[in-house]
């Protein structure tokens, strides 16, 4: 048993409950397996881990999709390990010649903005795993955690697009612990989380908090703790208080379906 009294989850137990669901996703969408992008980063690598002990190394396969001149190697490094160690089935596609294309091809490309062109990543990525999931009638996992779910730090239908988030009700600091009872290598438990989606980026420096923090703070918000009382506890500054409701108002939008005109009084 872990340390359920401090707050902390037993990782062991929500180990065996994620495999299980992973499994009962695939069985029920009648799929052969599943595609998942293996960045280099932890949340791909736990979500890899955990599917192929849900489902056996063939049913997986990983897709490592690096950017010229900009991935870092040793992202290539991790993500070629993980599925090694794993041994479950791996491609490397490079995204640069898809971006640029993309780029040339809709007007002012040119004058993309970092913002633009790091979303475009994302869903370029995406479109890249729904490629092979129809091909391969298999389905995408998504690897987005509780944490960035509840900021919406993602890219709506980028990483946020995906068939199953087998992490979605982990936060980060669970992911971290969860990864190493699994004994996801350490290189990838001890790298700073990023997006990489623009040059330096780091996620915990985007935010402005840490995954420590800003998890202490969620949690103790969704027990219902008041906002103000959450910070002291926590012991963030006002901005980063006000900073991460701001980031859970305004990013709301993507955890719903979009929103349909009600027109059945018409009928
Ligand atoms: N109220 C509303 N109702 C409905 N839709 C709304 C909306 N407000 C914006 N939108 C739509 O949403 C769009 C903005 O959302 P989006 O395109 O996602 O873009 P946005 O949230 O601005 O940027 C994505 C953020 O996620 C971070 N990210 C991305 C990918 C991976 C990771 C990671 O952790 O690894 C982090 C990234 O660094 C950046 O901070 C708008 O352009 C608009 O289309
Ligand atoms: N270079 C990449 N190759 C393949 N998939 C990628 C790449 N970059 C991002 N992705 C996909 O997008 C997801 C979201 O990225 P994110 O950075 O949140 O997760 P991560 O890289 O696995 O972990 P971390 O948050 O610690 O960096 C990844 O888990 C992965 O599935
Ligand atoms: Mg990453």
């Amino acid at each position: 048993m872990e340390n359920i009294e401090d707050g902390n989850m037993d990782t062991e137990k929500a180990r065996e409950v994620i495999v299980e669901f992973i499994r009962e996703k695939v069985h029920e969408a009648n799929a052969e397996g599943v595609v998942l992008g293996i960045s280099g980063g932890i949340d791909s690598a736990l979500a890899a881990y955990l599917a192929a002990e849900a489902l056996g190394k063939d049913k997986v396969l990983g897709i490592h999709l690096p950017e010229l001149n900009f991935t870092p190697a040793e992202d290539v490094l991790d993500a070629t390990e993980v599925a090694h160690r794993l041994g479950i089935e791996f491609s490397a596609i490079g995204i640069s010649d898809m971006l640029t294309a993309y780029l040339e091809n809709i007007p002012e490309g040119d004058k993309a903005t970092t913002h633009a062109k790091g979303n475009l990543k994302a869903r370029i990525r995406m479109s890249v795993l729904y490629y092979h999931a129809n091909m391969l009638n298999r389905i995408v996992i998504g690897t987005g955690n509780k944490t960035e779910l509840l900021l919406g730090y993602f890219t709506k239908y980028g990483d946020g697009g995906a068939d199953m988030l087998p992490l979605g009700d982990l936060y980060k600091t669970d992911v971290w612990e969860l990864a190493a009872l699994m004994g996801v290598p350490e290189s990838i438990i001890n790298k700073a989380p990023s997006a990489g989606l623009w040059s330096g980026q780091t996620d915990e420096k985007e935010l402005g908090i840490t995954y420590k923090e800003v998890d202490r703070f969620l949690s103790l918000l969704l027990e219902g703790t008041a906002t103000e009382v959450v910070r002291n506890t926590v012991g963030i500054t006002g901005e980063q208080a006000d900073s991460v409701m701001r980031r859970i108002k305004m990013n709301a939008h993507k955890l719903r379906t979009p929103p349909i005109a009600d027109l059945e009084h018409l009928r």
